[in-house]
């Protein structure tokens, strides 16, 4: 288990290798939660047909390199459009390695930036708490704001552009030009506070990602399921939250009957499972995961 006195030290700057090691090991590990209501894992492919665990792996193989080029990019100062343009050469990557399946769209884009952040030059106080200083790497990305609201998708009508014109949805952009409100005052202190009452890694993840359903106006979940489907996920996701979340032992039982009655409608939050990665990867960069769990040990 984490103790409290390991919290503080560790300085929250990597090298553009190590940052992408992180970002891998923080798709690994989203991968790998179980039960995340209706998304694919180990276990099962929740409310898909056209994917499995194998195709994320091979999703994830197809990204190495990928974070550590952005991370080089935030070093050097790069411009939003260097960035994007790095993004798109990895999707289509993504999309070979896949058949065409959209499996980590949405992580491209989010952990993408959040690498650009991470491979700044650090002027963190490292002095702040971790979660302090995560918040503060999310914060970041804000920079980029205007660029990001401004940018055309690369893919035309995609289910993002489509939930927007239909239901005037904001969604991934929104949330990162904004310095990701939902991570930092969601996803991130649900996965702290579980890691300090003693939850292990993979609990906490589950712990923050249902506090994320809870919250996220996913646009997966309104492609898939309009408003209604949408509001019945959040307020699922929030009784489940009220009731201890993953932190009380009947946690596991109810997330399994969770995902059950999100794969019985077809509900996918995806978005919400990138916020959930991002947050992993955080953790990774700001001494919240034991070392011996990290790739570069
Ligand atoms: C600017 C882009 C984000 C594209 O803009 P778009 O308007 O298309 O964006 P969104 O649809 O809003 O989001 C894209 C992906 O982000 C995830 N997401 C959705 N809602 C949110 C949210 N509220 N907050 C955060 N993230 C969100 C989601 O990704 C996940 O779901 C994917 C599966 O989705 P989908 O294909 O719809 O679902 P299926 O169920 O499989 O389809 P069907 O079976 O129903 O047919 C999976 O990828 C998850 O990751 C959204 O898909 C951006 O994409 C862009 O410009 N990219 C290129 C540049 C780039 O990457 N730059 C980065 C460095 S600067
Ligand atoms: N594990 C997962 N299952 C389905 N869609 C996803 N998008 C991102 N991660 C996902």
């Amino acid at each position: 288990m984490l103790s409290l006195a390991r919290e503080n030290p560790a300085p929250i700057h990597a090298t553009a290798a190590e940052i992408d090691r992180c970002a891998l090991w923080a798709l690994g590990m989203e991968l790998r939660l179980y039960p995340k209501a209706g998304l694919v894992s180990f276990v099962d492919t929740g409310s898909h047909v056209d994917m499995n665990a194998a195709t994320f792996l091979r999703s994830t193989a197809a990204l190495k390199g990928y974070f550590a080029a952005l991370a080089q990019a935030g070093a050097e100062g790069a411009s939003f459009a260097g960035m994007k343009a790095i993004g798109i050469a990895a999707e289509a990557r993504m999309f070979r390695a896949t058949g065409g399946v959209n499996t980590h769209r949405g992580a491209v884009f989010s952990l993408g930036l959040l690498a650009a952040a991470a491979g700044m030059d650090d002027e963190m106080d490292i002095s702040a708490y971790p979660l302090e200083r995560s918040r503060r790497l999310c914060a970041r990305v804000r920079r980029w704001g205007a660029d990001i609201l401004a940018a055309r998708s690369p893919v035309d009508a995609s289910h993002g552009a489509q939930v927007r014109a239909r239901y005037g949805a904001a969604g991934a952009r929104e949330q990162a030009a904004a310095g990701f409100p939902v991570l930092r005052a969601h996803t991130l202190p649900a996965f702290h506070a579980a890691r300090r009452a003693g939850a292990g890694i993979e609990a906490a993840g589950l712990h923050a990602f249902y506090a994320t359903v809870a919250v996220l106006d996913d646009n997966n979940m309104l492609y898939r399921a309009g408003p209604e489907g949408l509001a019945y996920a959040r307020r699922a996701a929030g009784e489940f939250m009220a009731a201890g979340g993953m932190l009380v032992p009947e946690g596991f039982g109810r997330a399994r009957a969770l995902h059950a009655a999100f794969v019985a409608r077809r509900l996918s939050p995806g978005g919400a499972a990138d916020l959930v990665a991002a947050a992993f990867f955080l953790a990774a960069l700001s001494g919240l995961v034991p070392e011996r769990a990290l790739p570069w040990r």
